[in-house]
């Protein structure tokens, strides 16, 4: 297989967090390190969709937002934008315990034939963690157009794959949004 093209998204407000959230130390490394540790052992190409000059000290290319205020919608848009290969991996950057396991895994049984594909549990699904095609950005551009953000919508519209994950596998997905939801984790994990 061709190395498949990772895109990490840097962007957003981090309002909830007050700081950038893929900055925000966890284990004394900050959380986009995590990330890209995880991702390293499947690809090296690895970009950055961010605006942020805080990122500027990782070697990896950085993409600026061309439609700015968009949230994560807008960071895949200008990942899939950007990118010269039908599939990608979007990550977000507030996830720092996913693993190389995990990624394989969506890897190995996404299904050319899915627009999008992503893990869920019966409770929740994870957009943030997912392989989309190019084939989505007019359906994204369109979104951002009638100013429909939610990452739901976006994958009920196009051909999906869902990979059904227990309600125990959610934890290492989660995304850590706020000073109380790390420090809820330091102690799960103490
Ligand atoms: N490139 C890009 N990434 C974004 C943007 N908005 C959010 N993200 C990323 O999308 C992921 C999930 O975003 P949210 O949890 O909504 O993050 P946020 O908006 O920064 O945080 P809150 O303000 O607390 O909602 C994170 O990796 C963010 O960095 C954006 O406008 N551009
Ligand atoms: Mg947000």
């Amino acid at each position: 297989m061709e190395t498949l093209a990772v895109f990490i998204l840097c962007g957003g407000k981090s309002s909830q967090m007050q700081s950038e959230k893929g900055l925000v130390l966890f284990q004394n490394k900050p959380f986009i390190e995590h990330i890209i540790k995880a991702i390293l052992p499947i690809s090296e190409n690895i970009k950055l969709i961010t605006n942020n000059k805080e990122y500027d000290y990782l070697t990896y290319q950085k993409i600026p937002d061309i439609i700015l205020d968009k949230g994560p919608l807008g960071g895949i848009y200008t990942a899939l934008s950007n990118s010269e290969t039908e599939f990608n991996l979007i990550l977000s950057c507030d996830i720092p315990l996913i693993s190389t396991e995990l990624l394989s895994e969506l890897i190995a049984k996404h299904n050319q034939e899915a627009q999008i594909t992503v893990f869920a549990s019966e409770s929740r699904m994870h957009p943030l963690i997912g392989i989309y095609s190019k084939k989505v950005i007019p359906v994204i551009k369109s979104a951002i157009d009638n100013d429909d953000l939610k990452m739901t919508n976006l994958i009920a519209n196009v051909p999906h794959q869902v990979i059904t994950i227990e309600e125990s596998e959610n934890f290492h997905l989660t995304n850590i949004n706020s000073a109380d939801e790390l420090n809820d984790l330091n102690i799960n994990l103490s």
